[in-house]
């Protein structure tokens, strides 16, 4: 049977019965705990609208409010991990648009089920990460990823996936042609970076909030964003599965996250809000991925819960 939203935020922050639920609340729980707000600026690539028709893509630099995080509901969850995860809120005058990614390109489950599932077992320690492994071949991949992921020393020398498609709607001067499905992916312009065994020994757990913090006070950490097209025949409805790397990639601007509006209580409290992956300008329309489309109901529901 299908999982409710409530069932999903539950299996999420491991509150399965009424009491733990109950003293969650209190205290406020909620998954990727450990985490800050920055700012920047968004500066869409005008080349873009040569081949999409997203308006809000054709303007200057926009505001940008981001949130760095591990995953987890944890807020003490050592930065020696290698999970990486941005949110971001890009906020014109009319329109926004907000990101919610994550370092490894391929998500663990494909359906509702399976995503119920993966966070129940994985919180029973080696016996449910076992059975995953055994059982469940997206949540397999996934592991085998993350397992071999070595841990960036910066939030800004990792890459970022969207991991769910979305459609965008293409030029055509005679509005033929269809929407084309696509995902989003952050390069950093640094380049990735990984720490050795003998690196990470030497750090300890609370380090990317501060280096990241004090490199923008020098020069700013940026991101090119590229929607990465599909082809006919790749797969859509499923973030468990890449597309090959050879697939057309289209320049849609860059991020520069430099901190400069710190201080507004809009970026300074933004973990207070929530980050809607769906929350979209014209010209963009989310694919029909259950996962996607699960998501801002559990956030709003994770949000609800903890305010
Ligand atoms: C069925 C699918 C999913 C469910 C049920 C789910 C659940 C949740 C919940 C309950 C939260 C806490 C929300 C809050 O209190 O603000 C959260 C946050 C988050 N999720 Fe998901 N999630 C899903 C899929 C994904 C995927 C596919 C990604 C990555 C591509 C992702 C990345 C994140 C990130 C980065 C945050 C933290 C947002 C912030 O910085 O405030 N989630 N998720």
């Amino acid at each position: 049977s299908e999982k409710s939203i409530a069932e999903l935020v539950d299996a999420v922050n491991g509150t399965l019965d009424d009491a733990s639920r109950e003293a969650g609340k209190q205290v406020k729980l909620r998954n990727h705990a450990k985490g800050f707000c920055t700012s920047g600026n968004f500066i869409p690539a005008p080349e873009l609208q040569q081949h999409l028709d997203i308006p809000f893509l054709n303007q200057g630099p926009i505001k940008v409010t981001a949130r760095f995080s591990l995953g987890g509901t944890n807020a003490n969850l050592s930065d020696k991990t290698p999970g990486r995860f941005m949110s971001l809120k890009i906020d014109g005058e009319k329109e926004s648009l907000n990101f919610v990614t994550t370092n490894v390109p391929i998500f663990f489950a494909s359906n509702l089920e399976d995503f119920y599932s993966f966070q129940t077992k994985i919180k029973e320690g080696p016996q449910g990460k076992q059975w995953l492994l055994d059982n469940k071949p997206d949540a397999k991949r996934f592991l085998d990823y993350v397992a071999q992921l070595p841990p960036s020393p910066s939030f800004a020398s990792s890459r970022y996936f969207g991991v769910n498609s979305f459609y965008f709607r293409q030029q055509s001067s005679d509005k033929t042609a269809e929407p084309i499905a696509g995902k989003w992916i952050f390069e950093p312009l640094a380049g990735t970076a990984a720490l050795s065994k003998d690196e990470l020994a030497k750090m300890d757990d609370n380090f990317l909030k501060a280096e990241l913090l004090s490199r923008i006070e020098t020069q700013p950490a940026q991101w090119a964003l590229y929607i990465q097209l599909a082809e006919q025949g790749d797969i859509i409805n499923d973030p468990t599965v890449s597309w090959p790397d050879s697939r057309t990639r289209l320049l849609a601007g860059k991020l520069v996250i430099d901190g400069k509006r710190d201080s507004v209580p809009e970026v300074s409290q933004c973990g207070d809000g929530i980050f809607n992956p769906v929350l979209l300008p014209k010209g963009i329309t989310p694919s029909a991925d259950p996962i996607l489309n699960a998501r801002t109901p559990a956030y709003t529901e994770s949000f609800i819960r903890r305010r």
